[in-house]
């Protein structure tokens, strides 16, 4: 970043708990309408954006499409046999560029950065209604950090421990262009989404309503 009279304050950190780091306001613009356009091309397919079914037959709220390994509960394949049967969309190097710049923005750990190599993005889309249940990501057998990006309307983003769905837990707002990394200790805390405000959001994001969550993860799988 440039310095002098017309340098922006780098965006504030806070950790919300040992090894989750939320930075607000760390996406320009530019690069949430870049975000924005790509989404928008994964969600047409191969594999087009979908409701996942769970295995009790209830419906996701959320709609999801997914780059590099497709996720369905409870297991990454390489293709979408719960939709349409296709290979999903490559993971493209410049969304692992962007999840390293991600791993230095939250983290003093030049080495944690370097080493950070996500192979999977899992794009959830929250019209006005949607929410998602505290749950734990761990279907991934790596152990690397969880990069989340979100644009669009705000919400309410339940961050909690990771023996339970139950306190202690913080509710951080998340807003458009903001990062928000869970590694080390917070790993595998319980998390989720119990509500969005619509009509929070900037439309010159590309977005006119909604809120668009993207996480990059590491699977761990060959
Ligand atoms: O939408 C979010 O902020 C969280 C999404 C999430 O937890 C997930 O996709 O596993
Ligand atoms: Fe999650």
């Amino acid at each position: 970043m440039s310095e002098g009279l017309f340098s922006l304050p780098r965006p504030a950190r806070a950790e919300i708990a040992p090894g989750a780091v939320h930075v607000p306001g760390w996406l320009s613009l530019d690069r949430q309408r870049e975000l924005v356009a790509a989404c928008r091309a994964w969600a047409r397919g191969p594999v087009p954006i979908h409701r996942t079914v769970l295995p009790n037959g209830g419906v996701m709220s959320v709609q999801t499409v997914c780059v590099g390994w497709h996720w369905q509960p409870y297991r990454y394949t390489r293709t979408a046999a719960d939709v349409n049967g296709l290979p999903v969309a490559p993971f493209p190097d410049w969304l692992g560029e962007l999840g390293r710049s991600a791993i230095a923005a939250a983290y003093d750990d030049p080495g944690a950065a370097e080493r950070y190599s996500p192979d999977t993005a899992l794009i959830n889309f929250y019209d006005g209604s949607a929410k998602m249940g505290l749950h734990q990501d761990k279907d991934e057998e790596s152990g690397a950090p969880v990069v989340s990006l979100s644009i669009g309307d705000r919400c309410v983003f339940r961050f909690g421990n990771s023996e339970n769905r139950g306190r202690p837990y913080t509710d951080v707002a998340l807003s458009s262009g903001d990062l928000f990394v869970f590694g080390g200790p917070a790993r595998f805390a319980y998390h989720g989404v119990p509500k969005v405000m619509p009509g929070t959001g900037d439309p010159a994001t590309g977005l006119n309503s909604g809120r668009l969550n993207i996480t990059l993860r590491e699977t761990g799988l060959v």
